[in-house]
């Protein structure tokens, strides 16, 4: 690796109305090297790589770009991209209704030499093909992007990106939205960009994928600079460590609990889909109290229609499903939720919180019109602030202030939000959990399991849908494979269960896998 300093950022500030988001940290990049930047939720990672992309102005702070120093009174965006830095956010930014190639063009049209008027496909399509090709990326650049799949999107932002010039290219947590074989295949593209001499930010929580794919490892933690280490250098438990300030247990052995009486029953149900592979057919299995049933799958195999069919979110169109002693099939969302449920939804930004609302309004929405928030129609806001607060203490919510909005909150933060109102509540029998720890930092994950398994000790029945095999395998005592939108097969989680076994289960496979 040539030592050559790209990018050098020194004793950086960033203060937000009710949070110092980057507190004198510092950060370097060597040319043609991947760098990934770790830490917990809301440690800083993104505002820090934002501020690198001109994005947001800083409070204090010094940025040196090939060794030049910046004028920062006059830096934003358009800068950074002509220095060369180019960024991938968390959400796409691309426009549904047009194609890829329109996309990756979109506000640096080539023009035709002899007309300002006419653009010029054919030269832009050149180019594109150009990396395309060289990074082994699968790209349909005719198809417009609301018929590609997540994994193609992401391309197409890294395609924008080299097409406007980065040689920097900054990931804001790439795999989150991944299935693991387009995880893979997005690491083989990002290794071939490496020895070509681009220089990769990787924004993760993944740290066994930041073991895979880094030369260098720098963690941030509560808005300050912890460490660079390079990657020979470490260790997970060694990067969970200096992330989270204390040692971290993932392994947990979950309980052995009791089972008790049914608390969810699906009976030979069909669930519709947009999707041919993700329609739900003949699905039956039964959760009880005191256990963990994992949905293991890859992504789009019928899970999420499954979990919305239950959460009164999707019609069911043959057979039933029930919670209790209640048929909740085709029944409205606050039925279901009356019945006893509590709902981690996959899609927290969309369905799992309102945004624009204070986090104590969202950590007591589903009880609202209960006592002790209302009393003879009137709301008690002293109540709301005072449960909202031990349950930002109990869920260890960061920052700890009930008034911020909830779009100003990290995705772990986010998450811890949900989980906190869901399991928070009382009267509930059943927790759906659909991929709850997605996005989430270590500490956060290690906490989230502790309270799912702790919710399966106070006698909740849960169903766990996860594609994450690592995580259904810690939670789960039985679980269920689907694939194209059947029950691929049902197995015990014991010791003689293997990744293996699993695997082929979730690619369609039989495995003998009845244990
Ligand atoms: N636009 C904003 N306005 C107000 N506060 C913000 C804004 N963006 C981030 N924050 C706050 O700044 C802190 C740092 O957030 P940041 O997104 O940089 O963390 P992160 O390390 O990237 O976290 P995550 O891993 O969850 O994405 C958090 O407390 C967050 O709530």
């Amino acid at each position: 690796m040539q030592q050559q300093k790209t990018v050098e950022m020194k004793n950086i500030h960033k203060q937000f109305p009710f949070v110092k988001a980057v507190d004198g940290a510092r950060f370097d990049l060597f040319k043609g090297e991947i760098h990934s930047l770790i830490g917990e939720n809301g440690a800083g990672k993104s505002t820090m790589m934002k501020i690198l992309y001109g994005m947001y102005p800083i409070d204090q702070g010094e940025i040196f770009l090939n060794g030049e120093k910046v004028d920062l009174s006059k830096y934003n965006t358009h800068s950074a991209i002509k220095h060369g830095i180019g960024m991938v956010h968390q959400e796409f930014m691309l426009v549904k209704e047009m194609t890829v190639l329109e996309n990756i063009i979109l506000g640096v049209e080539p023009t035709k030499r002899n007309s300002k008027m006419a653009l010029d496909f054919t030269a832009a399509r050149k180019k594109i093909n150009h990396y395309i090709e060289n990074y082994q990326m699968n790209v349909h650049l005719d198809r417009k992007v609301l018929n590609i799949s997540v994994g193609e999107m992401q391309r197409v932002e890294i395609i924008k990106a080299l097409y406007r010039g980065a040689d920097v290219l900054i990931l804001d947590e790439p795999t989150a939205v991944l299935t693991p074989q387009e995880a893979d295949k997005l690491f083989e593209i990002l290794d071939i960009m490496r020895k070509d001499g681009v220089t990769i930010v990787f924004i993760s929580h993944k740290l066994k994928e930041v073991m895979a794919i880094s030369d260098r490892i720098s963690v941030m933690r509560g808005g300050k600079y912890v460490a660079t280490v390079h990657k020979s250098d470490t260790t997970i438990p060694e990067l969970a460590k200096m992330m989270v300030g204390r040692e971290v247990f993932l392994d947990g052995k979950r309980s052995m609990v009791e089972v008790g009486e049914p608390v969810l029953q699906v009976k030979n149900v069909y669930v519709p889909s947009e999707r041919e592979l993700s329609k739900n057919r003949d699905i039956s299995f039964m959760v009880r109290a005191g256990e963990v049933l994992g949905v293991a799958g890859i992504d789009g195999n019928g899970q999420s229609e499954l979990g919305e069919a239950i959460a009164g979110l999707r019609p069911v169109e043959k057979g039933e499903i029930i919670l209790g002693d209640k048929v909740i099939s085709n029944k409205a969302p606050h039925y279901v939720r009356d019945c006893g449920l509590a709902h981690i939804p996959e899609d927290r930004n969309d369905r799992g919180l309102n945004k624009e609302h204070t986090v104590t309004y969202n950590l007591v929405a589903a009880e609202i019109g209960d006592a002790p928030f209302s009393k003879y129609s009137i709301i008690s806001e002293k109540e709301m602030r005072k449960v909202s607060e031990e349950r930002i203490e109990r869920f260890d919510i960061r920052p700890r202030d009930p008034r911020n909005l909830a779009m100003g909150f990290s995705g772990g933060n986010a998450q811890k939000i949900v989980v906190a109102r869901e399991l928070g509540a009382p009267g509930k029998k059943l927790l759906l959990a659909a991929q709850p720890t997605r996005g989430v930092d270590i500490g956060s994950i290690e906490g989230i399991r502790r309270l799912i398994d702790k919710a399966k000790r106070e006698g909740l029945g849960v169903l766990l849908i996860s594609a994450d095999i690592d995580e259904i395998l810690a939670l789960s005592d039985r679980i269920i494979v689907m694939y194209e939108g059947r029950i691929s097969g049902e197995v015990v989680n014991d010791e003689y269960l293997t990744d293996e076994k699993l695997g082929m289960l979730m690619l369609g496979g039989e495995a003998d896998a009845k244990s």
